[in-house]
């Protein structure tokens, strides 16, 4: 097979493939530098987009500005009509989104279907929601005061989004906030573009007004214009999925204006696997929650923790398990797994996987590079009796290295898995549901998923706790996140009459 005959896209619809930026309903360049969009699994340049200068990120800011005026005041049914439009686009363009997915992102074509499913559910949720936004009536202490609360869109939202997931990423946050009437600047990553960029021209399509959805890119002036977002005045919201170092700038950028934030950062999920656990279903489990994505979602088991007495059976079977994985370009249909996003990201898998060894962890699976499939191509590795002191027990490794430890009690698994500055997923197997029980609740995560290893669904709040970030999205209070409260006090009425 000749890798380079995915290099350019075939699309059914060729207008979902764009090169230029997007702002106020036009397709921009905005500027004479240029960045390449390249297929991870070939190295072929797909292409070629524009550089933004902090002026196009000023005016993208402006026209949302001027947008929200207006869009803000639009009914919440129609909203909702452009939200459920917008749904159906995107099921309607599956195939040729999916296929842009993966040709910047590099995974396997039925997980990137997988993925337009789960991005464009937001719009259909947030359809639904958007005419579901309800205040409070409060009864003060003041017999003379009549008092309730209204939620309001917070404003203009900067959204800047990783490429992991280059469509459902964009679409968890951009949903809500158009749902209650803010209007978006969106930033995708410079890897992973063109979803953010078919995107756009689907919300189009769907009549979203001038203004209020916006695509600006960058890749070297990426921290001018994260600068930009997170200082100007006229944005109110900035909401950020990526790594945890990038929050905290991010956090720290947002202080002069005291912007409402929302942050869904990295993760280092614990995958506990109790004694009495049904061993197949947590071995199929484990394998769809660790190489999901090759391993590169934040919700992946980065640790599984196996109980003693069945450590070795299970990591004996996981093997076998993922040896039948095939690893290809994830447009050939016979792939199930894809490549990684670059070369750093088996750099960490290595940096992980050798400092583990060389604390005693066992090679069960080796694993390893796969150089005649390309650099990016990278077999998993499976490793047991992991020692605590490994440094993948503490950072989140973000790719195929599964590594595998061993505990005795309840306690002393909890306290491995609370052992973390992160605190976003966790996953929990037994049959025993006061096991479940207890174990959910002393883990210190924002999310705890138990006898499944894939929980993520638009109905959820989906969020961490920690450095693992703030805020949620997804259900009704994904919304919340994207309004303010406003408390009317109505005084000096007669107590009766
Ligand atoms: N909690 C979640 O829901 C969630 C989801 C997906 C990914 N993640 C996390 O994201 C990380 C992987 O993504 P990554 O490595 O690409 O993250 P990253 O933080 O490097 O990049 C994420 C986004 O931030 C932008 N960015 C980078 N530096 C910036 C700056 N100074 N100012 C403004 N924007 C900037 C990037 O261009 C990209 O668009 C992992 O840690 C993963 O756990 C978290
Ligand atoms: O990578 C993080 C998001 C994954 C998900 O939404 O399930």
């Amino acid at each position: 097979m000749s890798l380079s005959k995915y290099s350019k896209p075939t699309l059914n619809d060729p207008n979902l493939f764009r090169e230029s930026a997007y702002v106020n309903g036009e397709w921009i360049k905005g500027t004479d530098e240029f960045f390449e969009v390249v297929d991870p699994a070939s190295g072929e340049i797909i292409a070629k987009v524009p550089e933004q200068p902090v002026s196009v990120v000023e005016e993208a800011i402006d026209v949302a500005y001027a947008a929200f005026k207006t869009y803000k005041n639009t009914s919440p049914r129609e909203r909702s009509k452009l939200l459920r439009k917008l749904y159906n686009l995107m099921l309607e363009n599956l195939d040729d989104l999916a296929t842009i997915i993966t040709l910047e992102n590099g995974k396997a074509l039925e997980e990137a279907k997988g993925e337009i499913k789960y991005a464009a559910s937001y719009f259909e949720w947030y359809a639904e929601e958007a005419p579901r936004l309800y205040g409070t009536t409060i009864q003060p202490l003041n017999p003379n005061n009549r008092v309730f609360t209204i939620r309001q869109p917070v404003g203009v939202c900067g959204i800047i989004c990783p490429w992991n997931f280059p469509s459902a990423m964009i679409t968890r946050k951009a949903a809500a906030a158009l749902a209650v009437g803010c209007t978006v600047v969106i930033k995708p990553d410079s890897q992973t573009p063109l979803s953010a960029l078919a995107m756009a021209y689907l919300a189009e399509k769907a009549g979203f007004p001038k203004g209020s959805f916006n695509v600006i890119l960058s890749h070297a002036n990426t921290p001018k214009l994260g600068m930009t977002l997170c200082e100007s005045p006229k944005v109110k919201k900035v909401t950020f999925t990526g790594s945890t170092n990038v929050g905290k700038i991010l956090m720290k950028q947002s202080s002069s204006t005291l912007k409402k934030l929302s942050f869904e950062l990295g993760g280092n999920a614990p995958f506990i696997v109790f004694e009495d656990a049904d061993l197949d279903q947590a071995l199929e489990q484990a394998m769809a929650c660790k190489f999901r994505g090759l391993g590169q979602t934040c919700v992946c088991a980065n640790r599984l923790y196996v109980h003693s007495s069945i450590i070795d059976k299970f990591a004996r079977s996981l093997a076998e398990r993922v040896n039948e994985f095939v690893i290809g370009h994830g447009l050939d249909p016979k792939t199930t797994h894809g490549c990684v996003i670059n070369s750093a990201a088996i750099e960490k898998v290595e940096r992980h996987k050798q400092d583990a060894v060389s604390k005693g962890a066992k090679v069960v699976l080796e694993g390893g590079r796969l150089p005649d499939l390309g650099p990016n191509f990278y077999a998993p590795v499976i490793l047991s009796h992991v020692p605590p002191t490994a440094i993948v027990s503490k950072e989140e490794t973000f790719g195929p290295l599964c590594p595998i430890f061993s505990f005795d009690t309840m306690e002393e698994v909890v306290g491995y898995a609370n052992d973390t500055e992160f605190g976003l997923a966790a996953y929990v197997f037994s049959k025993n549901v006061n096991t479940l029980y207890t174990v959910s609740e002393a883990l210190e995560t924002g999310m705890v998923s138990c006898n499944t290893g894939v929980f993520s669904d638009c109905s959820l709040p989906f969020g961490g706790i920690k450095e693992s970030g703030f805020g949620r999205e997804g259900s009704l209070h994904g919304i919340e996140d994207y309004t303010v409260l406003k408390t009317v006090t109505i005084g000096n009425l007669p107590n009766s009459i």
